[in-house]
């Protein structure tokens, strides 16, 4: 079943290898079909050398395997938080990539201070809270995305695909595998060029203007970015 879906997967899992994002089996991608509620997701554990399309695990929203002979991410949990809590993602990927999980260690918002953050995100890249004993030391990858979800009471996760869970590493989001992927690269981009950036003067400032300039060039009625 959802054969296409778990081709698709397969390759966003590959591609985060590609865009150096991890390391070992660090990562995980999974998408949604929004018809039929049920999640495709990378197998827990399995080298990204080895993994098949066929070797993806479909499982429902309630983490029921579906269809499949591996077990599923060990952050499916996770996934499927988001999947409920946004309506509108059709993917999901976390990844422990270097300058993005640094922030997240860091324990602090990731702040739009350029234009590349502002074409792509148009808020800070929030961290989350420090979670609880009882949160760590209960179904921690469900509470994991219960965390995320608190932290984005209030904002638009379709404008800002992203968020830090604190002292773990970085989650992103968009309308399918591809989209999510392309926003945990831009992501991890963004947090390098933020390192340096606040290294190289802790002052740093950011126009407003550029902001909306930037991100609604993309996003929106009024995106004109590339050929639309
Ligand atoms: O956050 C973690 C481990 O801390 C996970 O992201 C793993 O690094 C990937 O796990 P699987 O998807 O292979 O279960």
């Amino acid at each position: 079943m959802l054969e296409t879906l778990k081709e698709k997967v397969f390759r966003a899992n590959l591609d985060l290898v590609k865009h150096g994002l991890v390391i070992f089996t660090w990562g995980n991608v999974s998408a949604i079909d929004r018809e039929t509620n049920l999640v495709v997701i990378k197998p827990s554990g399995v080298s990204y050398e080895e993994m098949k399309a066929e070797d993806m695990v479909v499982v429902d929203l309630e983490g029921n395997i579906v269809e499949g002979k591996l077990k599923p991410s060990s952050d499916t949990a996770t996934h499927l938080v988001l999947y409920k809590a946004f309506p509108e993602i059709g993917g999901v990927v976390h990844t422990h990539s270097t300058y993005a999980t640094a922030w997240a260690q860091a324990g602090i918002d990731l702040p739009n201070i350029g234009t590349t953050h502002a074409d792509y995100f148009h808020d800070a890249i929030p961290c989350t809270a420090d979670m609880t004993e009882a949160e760590v030391e209960g179904a921690y990858e469900l509470e994991t995305g219960n965390v995320i979800v608190k932290r984005f009471e209030g904002m638009n996760p379709v404008h800002t695909p992203g968020v830090l869970v604190k002292n773990h590493g970085p989650f992103s989001w968009g309308k399918n595998a591809d989209d999510a992927v392309h926003n945990a690269v831009v992501m991890e981009q963004v947090a390098k060029m933020a390192s340096i950036s606040f290294a190289v003067n802790p002052q740093l400032t950011m126009n407003p203007l550029l902001i909306e300039k930037h991100f609604n060039r993309k996003h929106g009625p009024n995106a004109y970015y590339g050929q639309k």
